[in-house]
């Protein structure tokens, strides 16, 4: 990675924001980090990074930011990003994620910055045709937050064709675990693994389970959850290869654990009893969602290096215990 160049991160102060930023400050990269902190936190982001408060939606502090800073490239991650939100409130995901991004490619094709990577999501899959999800998987968003990624999605391709932005859409399966610095900390959390680690913390006394009569095999959800620290990489390599021209890739790791895997993990992992209540099924969820991730495994020599989903709960579970209020003072 060129260590000169300055790396604008939008969302940088976030759970998958602020560990890429880590990442990119140890490679020696300059980087800039715009967040709003409507849900991520000051502390979160690397003391060698500069911050800038700032809201996509509105346009103007984006453009002065972009004509400030003259990066050479940007990584876009700031975004609202529950699905089950999304089926509650369509045009919060619609609207503003779509005008978060609209103001920021606006600012690069203002001021030449040619080259952008997205995070992008296995929503836009839906209940997908076939499992594992390739690249060339049908997509069909599951949700109003993915056709939100989708759109975004299109206008790069866009924008590739009419203005010669290169770029990469990532799209992200479960991210989960942690750095020895930096975890997953949302208001209010609804991730089903922080959530799990919170009862085992002793500061909620159960977790719910979101449908157990789904056509999987113990009637849980399936999700490919991967660790933070690979898709930080992935990053990385993906801004490497970038000058090679503009890709798509679905990042994962290529296994499936279901709603009860993860807590009979966290079981494992904590030495808590967990207690379970049944719930309704959540709008918006797929039954199971699995990446097929060769494309960069051959493509970028990406590999993750968490594939256990017990090692990858026990960096969560590290974070949760010496955090326990997450970046709280
Ligand atoms: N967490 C996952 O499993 C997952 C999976 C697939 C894709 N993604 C995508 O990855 C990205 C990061 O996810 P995350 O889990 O780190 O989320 P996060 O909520 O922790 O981080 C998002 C960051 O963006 C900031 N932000 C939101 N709206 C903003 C705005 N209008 N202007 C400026 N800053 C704003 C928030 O304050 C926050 O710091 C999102 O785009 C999400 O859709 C996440
Ligand atoms: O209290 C809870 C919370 C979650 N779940 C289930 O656990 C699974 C994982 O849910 P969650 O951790 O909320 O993540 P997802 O809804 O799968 O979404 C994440 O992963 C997607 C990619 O698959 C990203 O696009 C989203 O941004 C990111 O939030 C799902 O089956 C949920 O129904 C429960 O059963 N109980």
């Amino acid at each position: 990675m060129s260590s000169a160049k300055t790396i604008l991160v939008t969302g940088g102060a976030g759970y998958i924001g602020s560990v890429v930023v880590e990442q990119l400050v140890g490679e020696g990269a300059r980087v800039v980090v715009f967040d709003n902190l409507s849900q991520g936190h000051r502390a979160a982001v690397h003391p060698d990074a500069v911050f800038v408060e700032g809201d996509l939606l509105d346009a103007e502090a984006i453009e002065s930011a972009v004509a400030e800073y003259r990066p050479e490239s940007v990584l876009h991650f700031a975004a609202h990003s529950l699905v089950g939100e999304s089926m509650q409130v369509p045009l919060k995901y619609l609207g503003e994620n779509v005008t978060a991004g609209l103001n920021l490619f606006q600012a690069m094709v203002n001021h030449d910055v040619r080259q952008l990577i997205l995070s992008s999501t296995a929503n836009l899959f839906g209940d997908p045709e076939e499992i594992p999800i390739s690249e060339s998987t049908k997509i069909a968003p599951g949700s109003a937050y993915g056709e939100s990624k989708y759109i975004l999605e299109r206008m790069l391709a866009w924008l590739e064709q009419i203005h010669g932005l290169r770029y990469a859409a990532l799209r992200y399966f479960n991210a989960a675990g942690a750095t020895d610095e930096r975890g997953e900390d949302h208001t209010p959390e609804t991730h089903l693994i922080p959530l799990v680690l919170e009862v085992a913390l002793g500061q909620r006394d159960q977790i719910t389970v979101f449908g157990d009569d789904y056509p999987t095999e113990d009637g849980t959800c399936i999700r490919d959850y991967i660790h933070v620290s690979d898709l930080a990489q992935a990053h990385i390599r993906a801004l490497d290869a970038l000058a090679g021209g503009s890709r798509v890739y679905n990042l994962g790791n290529g296994n499936g654990f279901s709603v009860q895997d993860v807590i009979e993990t966290a079981r494992e992992v904590t030495g808590h009893p967990i207690p379970v209540v049944s719930g309704e099924r959540r709008a918006g969820d797929p039954a199971i969602l699995v990446a097929d991730s060769q494309k960069i495994r051959a493509e970028l020599d990406w590999k993750p290096q968490f594939p256990q989903l017990r090692d990858i709960m026990q960096t969560a579970w590290n974070w949760h215990q010496s955090h326990p209020n997450g970046y709280a003072e």
